[in-house]
């Protein structure tokens, strides 16, 4: 724990019960006079937000001028509050200049983008041995990151794997190391913790960080490492939600005990990269491999003659709802692409599980 980040939480006032803020915020928020009081967007429901407040942790919603003009918070942001304790309301009036943003746009043309977090400092790429090692999709984040204004750190997970692999996983962290020019590339291992400390210079007492990478490829078991706990335990809250009912929700931002602040939320983790094609290979990596044996090169397993995908399953190899399956999702991540829509908008999250969306487009922030 870092003593002077200790002493300086202690002893200050109460803004520093809000994660991140800082002198530049203060003199922003000095502009407003009155009974406003500024907060930190710690996890964002449909229409109510959870605030880190001076006065505690308080819900709000946005005011109806910040509707008109289609201005929405997002997690990380750090809001102005018109404090209406005493009535038991707050109201989001506005938010202040915003250092980063994340966000997946989509090329459709309306060119419309859909932020998904702000102020973040530092962005873990994290990638693991193994099936995800990818130059091409590290150079694809890498893309997302720059463009949120955030630093990008690659992070290398479940180095504990790398000699039990047989393909040799040191040359393509070479070659991640040539593509990731000055951007640090960290190997270790969020299971044995080994090289663990070697995120430490990253992390810096009142910075934000998110992670970014693959499902299953241990953004949650990282975060426990440096959490040092079970994060779903420590960190559920119980609320209600926007129907009343009780729910438990995991808090989205957090602060670490050396003070760094961690942004995880479903937004982010659904930044998935990679063409329809690595998506559905993933998913269907029995016919992606029965596939190399298709006469053609680009086979699509419908009608070409010496299709060994179809062999496969008239050999009842490949069973015919997996195939039909298989069929189904290229179709319609071929539509997905075609539309060249970025999010999961429509689609059943369930569905989609594990299939990397064909995320075309990456829109450079504002
Ligand atoms: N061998 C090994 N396994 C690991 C390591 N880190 C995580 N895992 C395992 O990988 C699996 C996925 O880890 P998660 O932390 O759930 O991955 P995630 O990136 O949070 O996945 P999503 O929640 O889907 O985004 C779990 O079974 C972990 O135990 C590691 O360093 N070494
Ligand atoms: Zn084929």
């Amino acid at each position: 724990m870092n003593d002077e980040y200790r002493n300086k939480k202690s002893n200050t006032s109460d803004e520093s019960m809000i994660p991140g803020w800082n002198t530049s915020l203060e003199s922003a928020f000095s502009a407003y006079k009155g009974p406003y009081i500024p907060g930190r967007i710690s996890t964002q429901h449909k229409t109510v937000f959870n605030i880190l407040t001076e006065n505690g942790e308080i819900q709000a919603a946005i005011s109806g001028a910040m509707r008109k003009v289609g201005k929405q918070p997002v997690v990380g942001d750090f809001v102005v509050l018109l404090d209406q304790s005493d009535i038991g309301s707050y109201t989001i009036v506005d938010i202040l200049p915003r250092t980063s943003c994340l966000s997946r746009g989509s090329a459709g043309e309306s060119g419309e983008e859909q932020l998904i977090a702000a102020n973040i400092d530092t962005i873990f790429i994290v990638t693991a041995v193994g099936h995800d090692l990818n130059v091409r999709r590290l150079e694809r984040y890498l893309t997302i990151v720059y463009s949120s204004g955030a630093r990008p750190v690659i992070v290398i997970n479940k180095i504990d794997l790398a000699g039990s692999l047989p393909d040799d996983v040191s040359e393509t962290i070479q070659e991640i190391r040539d593509i990731a020019d000055d951007v640090p590339v960290i190997t270790l291992s969020a299971l044995t913790n080994a090289n663990l400390e070697e995120l430490d210079s990253f992390m810096n007492p009142g910075e934000t960080i998110a992670l970014i990478g693959s499902s299953g490829v241990g953004k949650s078991t990282l975060i426990n490492a440096l959490l040092g706990h079970d994060i779903q335990k420590t960190l559920s809250v119980r609320e209600d939600d926007d129907k009343g009912r009780h729910t438990t929700t995991v808090r989205q931002l957090f602060t670490l005990p050396n003070g760094t602040i961690f942004i995880d939320n479903p937004g982010i983790r659904e930044i998935q990269l990679g063409d329809s094609s690595d998506g559905i290979d993933r998913t269907f990596s029995d016919i992606a491999e029965l596939a190399q044996n298709c006469r053609f090169k680009d086979c699509t397993h419908r009608n070409e003659p010496h299709c060994a995908v179809r062999k496969a399953v008239d050999d009842g190899i490949i069973s015919q709802e997996r195939f039909d399956s298989y069929h189904k999702l290229s179709d319609e991540l071929a539509f997905q692409a075609d539309k060249a829509e970025i999010g999961l908008k429509g689609v059943e999250k369930k569905k989609w599980k594990g299939v990397a969306i064909a995320r075309k487009y990456v829109k450079s922030k504002e």
